[in-house]
């Protein structure tokens, strides 16, 4: 077999690796997919200025992040059982990544996967009904060293994703999410016909009535930054960031949650303004190639994160795939960066992108 050279590759090689019903669940979105396919559209429009004249021959990629000092601004989203993927899951890809935001749905222990990590780990959250589900997590993740916090806003339940109703789709016995109880998953093995059991699952067991004190309640449990997943308008990030949070990630949730909703990168600007250097602006959903990590870094944010890409490599090729996703990824950012005469993270701004308004 050729190496495979792009993100698109290892996409076309994992789908014909993984069973049907997984192959859904990893690259579908939800309603008409028209937010899945925006996220991807949206970067192709947004053209490049490169400039010359410009001393290029030392490129550097690395940036801090909440202190934490990474090769590349290029971090993995926090995505549900790794081991969908690969039998090793989480283990793995914390191998391969220099950021790893672990699901609250690890399919991996925490403590396994801070034994294996190659860098910096952020646990994600829900908002449980049962608040001490949360508090027992947070403190769980203090314990094992990781670095910060990130609760997904976008769910108050699991959008409608139809090609997992049409499936009945369920996670297969035999692969579980060992950070929560027995209790608390209860359901989400269980096939029914015409339902997802993971749209059931986040009704029963996921509280939709998540507000801003109580974001300022989560903060208060702990010393670790918290930041929030899910934020498309300045309000939320302005409310954010006025409870406690110490950095917003931009996203749709890879366009699984509102049908509709905005393409990340175009909810990019507005939110990086609303936040004005306060903390990080991370951004995912629909990265796929190196010149879309400098386009999202040219309209403000920090850093990127990948979820499917990275899941994609880990089907193919274990913690080597994964790592190899990541650095293609690497690879083309560090090419883009010399070829359009932005040499460090530092030289990165609007003036990059055609028919942007600039400062
Ligand atoms: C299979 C799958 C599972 C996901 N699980 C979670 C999750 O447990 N928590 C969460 O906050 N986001 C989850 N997401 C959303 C990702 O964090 C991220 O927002 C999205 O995948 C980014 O888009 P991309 O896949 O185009 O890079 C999941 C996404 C996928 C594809
Ligand atoms: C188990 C799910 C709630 C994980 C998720 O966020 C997703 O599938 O997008």
């Amino acid at each position: 077999m050729d190496a495979l050279l792009t993100v698109a590759e290892y996409e076309a090689a994992a789908q014909e690796l993984l069973p049907p019903g997984i192959w859904d669940y990893l690259s579908g979105g939800s309603g008409q997919e028209r937010t899945l396919a925006a996220n991807v559209d949206a970067f192709a429009r947004l053209a490049l200025r490169p400039r010359f004249l410009v001393d290029v021959s030392e490129p550097d990629l690395s940036t801090t992040l909440l202190g934490a000092r990474l090769p590349t601004p290029i971090g993995v989203a926090p995505v549900a059982y790794h081991r969908l993927a690969h039998p090793e899951g989480e283990v793995a890809t914390a191998r391969a990544a220099s950021l790893l935001v672990v699901s609250v749905f690890a399919s991996r222990t925490l403590e396994e996967i801070a034994a294996a990590a190659a860098g910096p780990l952020w646990l994600q959250l829900y908002w449980f009904r049962r608040r001490e589900v949360v508090t027992g997590l947070v403190r769980r993740a203090e314990d094992a060293g990781y670095q910060a916090l990130v609760l997904t806003l976008d769910t108050p339940r699991v959008g409608r994703r139809l090609r997992d109703v049409r499936r009945g789709f369920a996670i297969p016995a035999g692969i579980v999410a060992p950070n929560l109880e027995a209790a608390v998953m209860a359901g989400t093995h269980e096939a029914v016909d015409g339902e997802s059991a993971l749209a059931r699952h986040s009704r029963e067991q996921f509280d939709p009535a998540l507000r801003p004190a109580d974001l300022a309640w989560l903060c208060a449990q702990t010393d670790l930054p918290v930041l929030v997943k899910g934020v498309l308008t300045a309000r939320d990030a302005e409310l954010a960031l006025a409870h406690g949070a110490a950095g917003v990630v931009v996203s749709n949730h890879g366009g699984r949650q509102l049908d509709g909703a905005v393409a990340s990168v175009d909810a990019l600007a507005e939110v990086a303004a609303a936040v004005g250097g306060r903390g990080p602006v991370l951004l995912d959903g629909g990265v796929r190639t190196g010149v879309d990590v400098l386009r999202a870094l040219a309209l403000g944010a920090s850093a990127v994160l990948v979820g499917r890409p990275a899941l994609w490599g880990l089907a193919v090729g274990g913690e080597s795939g994964a790592r190899a996703v990541l650095d293609i990824l690497a690879a083309e950012l560090e090419d883009a960066m010399v070829l359009s005469g932005r040499p460090r993270l530092s030289d990165v701004d609007s003036s990059l992108l055609a028919g942007v308004q600039r400062p």
